[in-house]
């Protein structure tokens, strides 16, 4: 490493110990006196070279370094001088006393102006030398010394200053105006300025805008004591080509005001070490996001969202204001998950959380709790009506479809909306609400909203017992079928047997499927039931056939969303190969609302079905939307009437909607199954209506199967005699 522009920096050399403390080299050409002087100058530490010539003298001057040269005036080769000069042109700094025989005080003020340090005119008194040797060594020593601690500050400065302006931090000092009045090299590659153009110039050139009275009021204030840091983190701004940008570095500023001279002055200007710290905030802000955000959406997710609700209580306590909780649910998510996929899951949910947001104003919170549950919060209601507002607004942002891989998806939400003071003053409170009230939407067709009603709570809590005791239903063996007649008045005779489902609940006793097939719809679980439900009937006609019933015909309910499923076909024709029964004898049940739904893709089903042989019965017939249209694009086989006509029969009568039904089925060459006979006037009147085939109390209720086959066994018992 080194310094632009300078020498790289060198520690200090240390003294080696075993260095005599003074040298001192002897010129003369008197050998005699040369073996004199170290007698009469011994001393410890001193040590003594000797010579006879001026050039003798050079040469050893240029191995070796002296304190103190003893120089005679006259020697053979050369005048003593000429070493004096020899020493002042190379700078040397050994001292020299020049000891001569020369009488003339003009050649001792020649020496001492030519460099020499004394001189001692022979014949000399042996202290008078010895005094001029102690001199000369003494100002030798010091003169040492002086260069060695010279020499010592001169490195220290050196390794100051490649310290600082090495440094990777921006290292600064102020005046006591707060202009730079120093600036390390860092600032050029920091914040691209020439450290000249910021000489004398405000510290606060460099700092954000927004920063600025922060880190002036934090500059001036009173306990910033001279010799006491303080911490500020701070944005400071980089110049852009002839501009400072908007986008800075955050630094971590270290300042430390600084002291006058006399140490007095409270605002003698400040040193400062600037950390570029920016990296690290940006990591700290991702790390932040993450833990606030869904990663899929960007939206806030659960915990801030409650975070966002618990100050928008308080605020709105304190002002005794109102606010809103949304709870949404995208309606058969589940669905496209299964059908597409799970990216296009994802690309619905990202579609779908952007149609939301556009919905809400600023100030308002789209979370994603998980799944594809949303939350909304309203912190600024006025009236319960905005709230409702808003959730039309977000069905209605929904009408427009969605492009799911090519195909044009029109997605719904179920929402629910809780209110507070009304409906609670905790975060937990509200949102469950708002969810209880979502469920409700849910259970009443989705695709709308619905506030929070108290009585729904008891009703949600009753619903999750029953979610959980129906998970685990089939797994315990809890289903079973009972089975109810069809018969014909005319033929006396059971002609079928319609399956219907019973769950030994195991504290609430035998539940009707209308407790909970709706429930097992929503939860998913409907596939699985349907499918023990073919099977045990299957099960059950195989063997009443080898009773010998065999013309006896099985009908079978079918859920609407049994139909969602692909394979739904081939495993009910599989189903009736494994028991080996004859697809004419099994029936399905399906409702007039499945109709409704995804036409096309239903009819082309149940044509299928009536293809490999199977009787399709439209249950409750009369009830729904059936149009004559339907009819012609569904193959069905029979029409069942249902029991709330029946009902209005009370004596042999004509009924209109009964005769328009049995004229239906005639014209289409249907069969028909009268529901829910339970008086002998209504099978009076509805044999007369034209219709043959009848099931309802007045002949059995549903039972299982060992009763059903002693009906099959004895039908006479179903006909009561008149
Ligand atoms: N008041 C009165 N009621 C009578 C009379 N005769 C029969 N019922 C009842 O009427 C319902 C007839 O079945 P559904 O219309 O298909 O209506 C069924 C059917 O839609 C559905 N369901 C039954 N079993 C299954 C099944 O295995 N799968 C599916 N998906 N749904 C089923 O549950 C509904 C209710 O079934 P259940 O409670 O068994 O109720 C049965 C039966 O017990 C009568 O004379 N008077």
């Amino acid at each position: 490493m080194s310094i632009p522009g300078d020498k790289p920096f060198q520690p200090p050399k240390s003294a080696s110990p075993t260095e005599p403390d003074f040298r001192i080299l002897i010129v003369d050409d008197d050998p005699a006196l040369r073996r004199t002087f170290p007698h009469v100058l011994a001393h410890p530490g001193r040590s003594f070279d000797e010579t006879g010539s001026i050039a003798e003298a050079i040469v050893q001057l240029e191995q070796q370094h002296y304190d103190l040269v003893l120089l005679d005036y006259r020697l053979p080769d050369a005048s003593g001088l000429a070493l004096l000069d020899w020493l002042v042109e190379r700078r040397r700094d050994e001292a020299v006393i020049i000891i001569s025989g020369e009488d003339a005080i003009d050649a001792a003020i020649g020496a001492l102006r030519r460099g020499a340090d004394d001189y001692v005119r022979k014949p000399y008194h042996v202290a008078q030398l010895q005094r001029a040797v102690e001199g000369a060594l003494h100002k030798s020593a010091l003169e040492k010394a002086n260069r060695a601690m010279s020499q010592r500050l001169k490195a220290s400065e050196r390794l100051h200053r490649y310290l600082v302006e090495s440094s990777p931090d921006l290292i600064f000092t102020l005046d006591a105006e707060g202009r730079f009045s120093y600036i390390n090299p860092r600032i050029k590659p920091l914040l691209g300025f020439e450290r000249s153009a910021l000489m004398r110039r405000p510290f606060t050139t460099l700092i954000m805008p927004e920063d600025v009275d922060r880190v002036c009021s934090l500059l001036t204030q009173p306990s910033n004591l001279p010799g006491e840091s303080f911490n500020v983190e701070l944005r400071l701004r980089r110049n852009r080509g002839g501009g400072l940008d908007d986008d800075g570095i955050t630094v971590s500023l270290t300042g430390l005001p600084m002291l006058t001279q006399s140490g007095s002055a409270r605002n003698a200007g400040l040193y400062g070490v600037a950390r570029d710290i920016s990296e690290r905030k940006r990591a700290e802000e991702i790390i932040t996001f993450q833990a606030y955000h869904d990663q899929l959406t960007h939206l806030p997710n659960r915990v801030l969202f409650k975070d966002r609700l618990e100050l928008a209580i308080a605020q709105a306590q304190r002002r005794t204001g109102a606010l809103a909780v949304m709870f949404i649910d995208i309606d058969r998510f589940k669905l496209v998950n299964d059908t597409y996929g799970h990216a296009e899951g994802d690309a619905l949910l990202r579609a779908i959380a952007a149609r939301l947001s556009a919905t809400l104003r600023r100030g308002d919170t789209l979370a994603r709790l998980g799944g594809d549950e949303f939350t909304i919060l309203l912190p600024d209601l006025n009236v319960p009506e905005d709230a409702e507002v808003i959730a039309t607004k977000i069905l209605d942002a929904l009408a427009a479809p969605i492009t799911l891989s090519q195909d044009e998806y029109r997605a719904t939400v179920s929402v629910g909306i809780a209110l507070f003071p009304r409906d609670g003053d905790t975060a937990e409170d509200l949102t469950r609400h708002a969810d209880i009230a979502m469920y409700q939407v849910k259970r009443s067709g989705k695709n709308a909203f619905r506030f929070f009603d108290p009585e729904l709570n008891t009703h949600h809590r009753e619903r999750i017992t029953l979610e959980n005791d129906l998970r685990n239903a089939l797994l315990r063996g809890e289903f079973e079928l009972h089975y109810q007649p069809q018969v014909s008045i005319a033929r006396r005779q059971i002609v079928g047997m319609e399956a219907l489902l019973r769950w030994r609940h195991p504290a609430l006793g035998h539940l009707s499927p209308n407790a909970f097939i709706q429930v097992a719809e929503e939860l998913g679980l409907i596939g699985e039931i349907s499918r023990w439900v073919l099977e045990e009937a299957c099960t059950q006609l195989a063997s009443w056939r080898q009773e010998g019933h065999v013309g006896l015909r099985m009908s079978v309910n079918m859920s609407p969303l049994d139909f969602d499923k692909r394979d739904i076909v081939s495993s009910i024709t599989e189903c009736l190969a494994r028991h080996a029964l004859p697809p004419g004898q099994m029936e399905l049940e399906i409702t007039e609302s499945l109709m409704m739904n995804d036409t096309a893709d239903v009819a082309a089903k149940v044509r299928q079905l009536r293809s490999a042989g199977l009787s399709v019965a439209i249950d409750d017939f009369g009830t729904g939307y059936s149009a004559l249209a339907y009819l012609q694009k569904f193959p069905v086989s029979t029409l069942k009437i249902d029991r709330s006509f029946v009902r209005d029969l009370d004596g042999p009568t004509t009924n209109p909607i009964i005769s328009a039904i049995t004229g239906i089925a005639r014209g289409f060459a249907l069969d028909i199954v009268a529901e829910g006979v339970e008086q002998p006037e209504q099978a009076e009147a509805l044999q007369l209506l034209g219709c043959d085939v009848m099931q309802g109390y007045y002949f059995a209720r549903p039972a299982p199967a060992h009763e059903a086959l002693e009906w099959l066994r004895q039908p006479a018992r179903l006909f009561p005699v008149h």
